[in-house]
């Protein structure tokens, strides 16, 4: 790689995606959006057209062009802008990846392909490789989620000798469960310099513990604030704030589950909590009622100001 890495760590943002009522692209809430992590949530990164954004319910070309207005509208005001550039079709995410790089992104991360899924990790590591090669000069990080892709087998093997074929490596993005196969990836990256950034919002502490360089979620973008209060505590050492803080968001997820949580709920609690319009979700995902989201949206901002 020829530029110096800024290494991905602390809170990041799985951003919505803004639709219209209509459910085209709504790029003029992407400004106010930016504005709003920054000043009401001190989240400074963000990764965009992964699972909160529905990544892979966009076409090509409405992934460039969200990819493309963060960056611009980011510029000199966010820390990172990671790209998903995940697809079926490897020459998607190889025509995606050309793009985040000549437009100024600071990483790209992908998911394993799930409808013909790679028989092992050897395959997913060449595929990972074909894709960063259109990028070479970017950061690339592998996204883990097995919960969505159905290819569960170890990030950590994954990541087994995967600087040798791929320079521009730099971490693996894990929403998994799997503490032993996530403190392998944190132990595995120790001596690269990589980064693991977490991906179950609820359960962070855990991971934390692990050695973990930072968070990437959907709930960031509205209790980012609090997580960031709660991960001052943890490297202050003070345990019992970390955990008290780590409790009372465990109980808002759990209502928040009981109530429905998917991405389309979480996409309305968002607007309810902004008050930034994200616009309904794409089908297959249903619009969720009103209702829940309120409800939700209550808990997280009587969350926050208790705080
Ligand atoms: C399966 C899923 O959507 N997980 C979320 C979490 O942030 C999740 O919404 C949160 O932990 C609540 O369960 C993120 O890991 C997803 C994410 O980072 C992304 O949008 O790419």
């Amino acid at each position: 790689m020829s530029r110096s890495i800024k290494k991905l760590t602390g809170l990041v943002a799985a951003t919505f995606t803004p639709l219209t009522a209509e459910g085209e692209l709504n790029l003029s809430v992407i400004g106010p959006y930016i504005e709003y992590l920054i000043e009401n949530q001190n989240v400074k990164s963000v990764f965009i057209n992964g699972t909160t954004g529905e990544g892979c319910s966009l076409t090509v070309d409405e992934r460039k062009q969200l990819a493309a207005a963060w960056c611009q509208h980011g510029k000199g005001k966010l820390e990172q802008v990671i790209v998903h550039v995940g697809c079926m079709s490897i020459k998607d995410s190889q025509e995606l990846a050309r793009h985040a790089a000549s437009i100024g992104a600071d990483g790209i991360a992908v998911i394993s392909p799930s409808y013909f899924k790679p028989v092992n990790a050897d395959a997913l590591r060449l595929f990972i490789k074909e894709v960063s090669t259109f990028a070479p000069d970017l950061p690339m990080y592998y996204y883990h989620i097995p919960s969505m892709t159905g290819v569960a087998f170890d990030a950590a093997d994954v990541l087994n000798g995967i600087e040798q074929v791929i320079p521009s490596f730099q971490g693996v993005k894990y929403t998994g469960t799997d503490l032993r196969d996530l403190g392998q990836c944190v132990c595995y990256s120790q001596s690269h310099n990589w980064s693991v950034l977490f991906g179950v919002d609820e359960q962070l502490l855990g991971a934390l513990v692990l050695g973990v360089h930072g968070a990437v979620g959907s709930t960031y973008n509205y209790l980012g604030c609090i997580v960031n209060k709660m991960l001052a505590a943890f490297d202050n050492g003070n345990h019992m704030q970390t955990r008290a803080l780590q409790f009372e968001f465990m109980e808002v997820i759990t209502f928040a589950k009981n109530l429905g949580f998917d991405v389309s709920l979480n996409k309305q609690v968002m607007s309810e909590v902004s008050g930034l319009a994200m616009g309904p979700p794409r089908l297959p995902l249903l619009p969720c009622p009103v209702s829940k989201a309120q409800a939700i949206a209550q808990k997280v901002k009587d969350f926050s100001q208790g705080h």
